[in-house]
């Protein structure tokens, strides 16, 4: 079965193959068609729908069925790279206290542990599956989920048991802080110990990602040795890496993840020079989590300093209680664009393109014949609309 899909404004491809044929400058690098039309049918591998034809509508093939979007704009749906969804519990009250000048440094993640121990699997399927409706409903496509709220071989496996429901990009972040029973004497050591051993060999078959939290700028995470530990574990365990790094302080997070060759070093606030140049050339995307720095009040990463010095930028909501309780993959647009300094079309292809490229997934990310109809419209002519009419609900991802 086919279908064709027309009424649409503006569709924004990400397809480097394709020409942008003089279209204006704000779109460059978009692989725009204007009034555009789309076919998608079949079934690839896992049997999701697959684009068969693009381009523009008077050219249209036939299919067995059609929709017409009315002159609504489409663009690839967007890939969040960067999640926390599998927790229970509320921690608003941190957030407030924030915002009249208490600084993060980890230590809440503790509150969400205890929580989300407490919370029965059913609860906690609830929340994540609400959770990523969310953000289906805002144009997301595809998530990465990471564990790191239980903590303990049974809750972090279960964490990631249920992550797997949804997504096949789950990521293991055992190593996300030292929780509260293992801060005594020789504690750390141990948790270390049982993260690369016994709690590793649990949740590995239920993950593709390890990820870890380095940052020795706060007490309760990692420092460069310990993150080399754990991710060295994860790679001899088959897992691919990841890293939170370089979010309160210059450390080392971005360095060690372009050594040991992780798909992403993620948050990238604090940067030196000697990061960035190494970052650049490197097959490490920079992640960039601009919810982040809104709902902790530190400043916003130098998105332009990384793009002008070459190094590849994704862009994800890292939604979590801490940090970051927004799903909205446009808001992230919204701020990059407002705050970070980013052109529109750029923060729209690191929010796609960018996001696929973290994640190592060259099916996700393009419209273009062969690769997967992950899909969003946006209710308005253009694709510009998505940081202008910031706040605005105007992007869903199009269910086919
Ligand atoms: N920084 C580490 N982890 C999360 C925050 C987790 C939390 O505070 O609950 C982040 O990516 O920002
Ligand atoms: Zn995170």
């Amino acid at each position: 079965m086919s279908m064709l899909i027309t009424g649409i404004s503006e569709l924004v491809t990400c397809d480097d193959t394709r020409e942008d044929g003089g279209g204006s400058p704000l779109t460059r690098g978009l692989g725009v068609v204007e009034d555009a039309a789309l076919v998608v049918g079949g079934g690839g591998e896992d049997s999701a729908p697959v684009v068969e034809w693009v381009g523009p509508a008077g050219e249209a093939p036939e299919a067995d069925w059609a929709i017409d979007l009315g002159g609504q704009a489409v663009v690839p749906g967007f890939i969040d790279s960067h999640s926390h969804l599998v927790f229970a519990g509320d921690r608003s009250a941190e957030f407030a206290a924030r915002m009249t000048g208490q600084a993060y440094d980890g230590g809440g993640i503790a509150v969400t542990m205890a929580a989300t121990r407490e919370a029965t699997d059913a609860q906690l399927r609830a929340l994540l599956q609400a959770r990523v409706a969310e953000m289906r409903a805002q144009g997301t496509t595809t998530v990465e989920i990471k564990s790191g709220y239980g903590l303990d071989v049974e809750h972090e496996v279960r964490a990631l048991r249920l992550a797997r429901e949804v997504t096949t990009e789950t990521t293991f972040l055992g190593a996300h802080v030292v929780p509260p029973d293992a801060r005594g004497e020789g504690g750390r050591e141990a948790y270390l110990d049982l993260v690369c051993g016994e709690m590793l060999a649990a949740c590995a078959p239920h993950a593709r990602w390890v990820d870890v939290f380095c940052e020795p700028a706060s007490r309760y995470a990692f420092d460069e040795q310990e993150s080399r530990r754990v991710l060295e574990a994860g790679r001899d365990a088959g897992l691919e890496l990841r890293v939170h790094g370089n979010q309160l302080s210059e450390g080392p997070g971005a360095q060690l993840a372009v050594e040991l060759g992780a798909a992403s070093v993620d948050h990238c606030t604090f940067l030196t020079d000697a990061d960035v140049d190494a970052l650049a050339g490197s097959g490490t995307v920079a992640t960039l989590l601009p919810g982040v720095e809104f709902s902790t009040r530190q400043p916003y990463p130098d998105a332009r300093r990384l793009l002008d010095a070459g190094v590849d930028v994704a862009l994800a909501s890292d939604c979590n209680p801490g940090t970051c309780s927004s799903s909205s993959m446009p808001l992230m647009i919204a701020l990059a664009v407002r705050e970070m300094g980013m052109a529109p079309a750029e923060a729209l292809r690191a929010a796609t393109v960018g996001g696929a490229r973290a994640l190592r997934r060259d099916d996700l990310g393009q419209v273009r014949v062969g690769r997967r109809a992950d899909l969003a419209v946006v209710a308005a002519p253009s694709f510009l609309h998505i940081p202008y009419r910031v706040g605005v609900p105007i992007v869903r991802a199009l269910e086919i």
